[in-house]
């Protein structure tokens, strides 16, 4: 009797050490056998605290650079990556601070970059984290080795020039909806203050309902809302650590993810079978994504007669919840950038008027013209650059890996700091705070030398897929404003960008809008 209870006990302490072991090791051992791991390489970094990291400072120098706007220059890097600007400031080009218990490695070098984008099963997308964002988004986005090269090869063809030519009509609709909202409000005076910003988020939101589900617009629209209210209730979730197990609780907001997620699954599951059935009935346009997404889809199965090449339903649900994820805040980002800029360099407003109007005159613009934008386009590229809608990449690394002479550990994060990159004076020059788009009038790669120097759409492989639409979607909207409206930045306009997924204007985009 005794001898079991001694041997039941000495059981007991057994799991006990293993899991307290196992629980320290992961905790602070391995955190610290890497930094020691990195140290000896020449990097320096911030030290290992445990079990957070840098996320209380990060947290902590967000908050104090949000509490205030900023005066009105385009050195913006500070406000909107506080802790990152700070590290590399003080620790070098090639430093690591934590994200959490994982040593996170910040890189600056063109040519290593090009070796992370160029290498995606070496360099993945970062797993583990707080396991909501999953919520939001997955599909394309997330998936990794023969599954990301079988999802990019069925959902390509839905970003094909002929194809995007489709959905123009799309996007004009979507801007003459907000277009008549703004003739509405000036129409007394002839002018008038607007906040563009909520009208830019609503028209990028109306081009992806309309473009990705075509005549059900209307239940894409409802979906999308749903989507956005999931995207709130997430950001606020991950904006502390996640205590594993802590989704599953009945409190409010994790009952309305889960109902929310369940509705947008519902109605997604609905359109794909209506869709499906007209399909058959050679009844169905397919000029949308979802229709283009699946037609795909069932070609590819069709040609190699094997199911397994093709998506099943749960995988093209994530697919058009991801169109909505990457594409309205993105587009919606990069386009009130342009109109804050433009409204403050009135000289290059004024230029790409003169364009717009020599190319189309007061006609509707068509993708052609579109296509033939020049200080358009240059315009664009300036403001990719200064207000980076992604300001940075992350990936993973899953083994031991090579770069460049550094030898990194298996399980650490590389970070390639976007908007830090576009801000590096070394690469740009004095200027580089200054708006100035004629320095890509000759073309990205020839002011960048060829270098990996430039990202707002990422790059390599995983470079966004949606680059075309986005920019012809721009295009198509600063066209269209630029004929109808002159505008500049108001008096009431606070200046202070800030990173939520994308780069948003914190207080607004308050512009002057004058009928022309
Ligand atoms: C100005 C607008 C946009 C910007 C700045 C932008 C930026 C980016 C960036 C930086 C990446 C790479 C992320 C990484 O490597 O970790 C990316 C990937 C992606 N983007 Fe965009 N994007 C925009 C618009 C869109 C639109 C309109 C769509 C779709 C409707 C879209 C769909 C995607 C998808 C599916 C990926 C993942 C590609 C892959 O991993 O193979 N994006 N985007």
């Amino acid at each position: 009797m005794e001898i079991t209870t001694v041997f039941c006990a000495l059981v007991v302490a057994a799991i006990f050490f293993f899991y307290a072991w196992r629980a320290s090791n992961r905790l602070w051992f391995k955190p610290k056998r890497m930094e020691k791991f990195l140290k000896e390489q020449g990097l320096k970094g911030t030290p290992y605290k445990f079990m957070y990291g840098d996320f209380k400072e990060m947290v902590q120098s967000t908050n104090e650079a949000k509490s205030q706007p900023m005066s009105l220059t385009h050195d913006i890097a500070p406000r909107v990556s506080p802790f990152f600007h700070k590290s590399i400031t003080t620790l070098g080009k090639h430093c690591f601070t934590w994200m959490g218990t994982k040593p996170l490695v910040h890189i600056s070098d063109p040519t290593m970059i090009r070796e992370i984008l160029a290498n995606h099963n070496k360099f993945q997308k970062p797993k583990g984290g707080n396991p909501l964002t999953k919520l939001l988004a997955r599909g394309l986005l997330d998936a990794e080795g023969d599954q990301w090269v079988k999802h990019r090869k069925i959902i390509k063809p839905a970003f094909h020039m002929e194809k995007l030519k489709n959905m123009v009509p799309a996007f004009y609709a979507s801007c003459s909806e907000m277009i008549e909202k703004w003739e509405e409000l000036v129409y007394t005076e002839n002018s008038c203050e607007v906040d563009v910003w909520p009208h830019l988020q609503t028209f990028s939101s109306a081009v992806i309902s309309r473009t990705a589900f075509g005549s059900n617009f209307k239940e894409g629209k409802n979906i999308f809302e749903l989507q956005r209210e999931q995207a709130e209730l997430i950001i606020n979730a991950t904006n502390s650590i996640y205590i594993p197990g802590s989704r599953f609780l009945p409190t409010k907001n994790n009952k309305r993810m889960k109902e929310i997620e369940q509705q947008v699954k519902g109605s997604i599951k609905g359109m794909i079978n209506n869709r499906v059935v007209e399909m058959k009935a050679n009844e169905a346009s397919n000029d949308d994504l979802l229709g283009i997404l699946l037609d795909s889809n069932y070609k590819e199965i069709k040609l190699h007669g094997n199911s397994n090449l093709g998506l099943s339903i749960e995988e093209v649900i994530e697919e058009c919840k991801l169109f909505y994820f990457a594409g309205q805040d993105t587009a919606g980002s990069m386009l009130v950038w342009i109109m804050i800029l433009l409204g403050h360099h009135s000289e290059w407003q004024a230029r790409a008027r003169e364009e717009v109007l020599h190319v189309f005159g007061d006609k509707n613009p068509d993708i052609d013209g579109l296509n033939h934008l020049k200080v358009m386009n240059i315009i664009f590229n300036e403001v990719l650059r200064l207000y980076s809608p992604v300001v940075l990449l992350r990936r993973l690394i899953p083994e031991e890996t090579k770069l460049g002479n550094l030898t990194l550990p298996a399980g650490i994060l590389v970070q390639i700091n976007t908007l830090l990159l576009h801000h590096d004076k070394d690469m740009w020059g004095e200027d580089v705070n200054d708006f100035i788009p004629r320095r890509f009038s000759e073309g990205v790669s020839k002011f960048t030398k060829g270098q990996a120097a430039y990202l707002p759409f990422g790059g390599g492989s995983r470079i966004c897929i949606g680059q075309n639409f986005a920019m012809l979607e721009a295009k198509m909207a600063l066209s269209m404003i630029l004929q109808r409206f002159s505008f500049e930045l108001s008096p009431s306009y606070s200046h202070a960008p800030h990173a939520v997924a994308t780069m948003q204007p914190q207080s607004g985009a308050h512009l002057i809008l004058h009928k022309l």
